[in-house]
């Protein structure tokens, strides 16, 4: 069963940071631990670079990504090759994924300049732009929680970005073998760190589930904004507030057309 739901929207620009505080603490992350976030600075021209270059990424031949296979968290992993139910019986998610972790330590992998010139300074810079949205979020969340804006950066949870970007296609259901399988985009999971950035190409397929132990489980569908972030809360910071904010959750139904997907996981994931 599935029905769609009007998210909160917050606009990181307002001059009003209390009351977008408010609203962030009461309808985003307590009702729905996912919101919209409007006026965060990432510039239109660069998102879509970046679907531009994920696209020529995944277009390429699979023994040519394969040169890419995931290594220390940064790289390619192929269709099914994840599966985020680990309950699932089935095979796998029918999404491929490319990972580009923390800029500084030399440990990403990345296409050649040769095969796909800027890819690696269109993500580069798309990580410092959400790095930088994601540090002014969580000082509204900080002052959600009744704590100095500079909270986080003040108990070292910004100390070391630890972002990653997960850059994901899902192809198109006439791509796909066709199977009596139930086999999901990204099956049921709610996300680890603090919260997570995502942005979609539009077209639909995802889903929230805001009451996880309630049965029979209720899907409602997340539609995209144009141009805006869809946040949500994830596993630690759920943690950290003691359940008072609600890691959701959610869902990706194999959707009929192709669809791309970026999300960052901006800070803590590992702590
Ligand atoms: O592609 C999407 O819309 C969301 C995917 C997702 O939730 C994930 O990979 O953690
Ligand atoms: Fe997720």
């Amino acid at each position: 069963m599935s029905n769609a739901l009007q998210l909160p929207i917050i606009d990181l620009a307002s001059p009003d940071r209390f009351s977008t505080a408010n609203s962030i603490r009461q309808q985003a992350c307590i009702d729905h631990g996912f919101f919209y976030l409007v006026n965060h600075g990432v510039d239109e021209e660069l998102v879509k670079k970046v679907f531009e270059q994920s696209s020529n990424f995944f277009s390429f031949p699979i023994e040519e990504k394969m040169k890419l296979a995931i290594k220390n968290h940064r790289g390619y992993t192929a269709l099914y090759a994840e599966k985020l139910d680990t309950t699932l019986t089935t095979k796998g998610d029918s999404k491929e994924t490319f990972y580009v972790g923390p800029l500084a330590d030399g440990l990403n992998q990345w296409p050649l300049e040769e095969d796909l010139p800027s890819w690696r300074s269109t993500m580069e810079t798309y990580h410092q732009k959400v790095l930088s949205a994601g540090t002014k979020l969580l000082s509204l969340i900080a002052l959600s929680l009744k704590l100095d804006e500079d909270f986080f950066g003040k108990v070292g949870a910004l100390n070391e970005p630890l972002g990653f970007i997960r850059l994901l296609h899902y192809p198109g259901s006439g791509d796909l073998d066709s199977s009596s399988e139930e086999v999901y985009g990204a099956s049921a999971h709610s996300d680890y760190g603090m919260i997570t950035l995502l942005m979609t190409d539009g077209v639909p397929g995802l889903q929230i589930c805001r009451e996880k132990s309630k049965q029979p489980q209720v899907w409602e569908d997340v539609p995209s904004i144009s141009g805006a972030f869809v946040v949500n809360i994830g596993d630690m910071l759920e943690r950290w507030t003691n359940c008072l904010f609600r890691s959701t959750l959610h869902r990706v139904l194999p959707p009929r057309q192709e669809r791309y997907s970026v999300m960052i996981h901006p800070f803590a994931v590992y702590a």
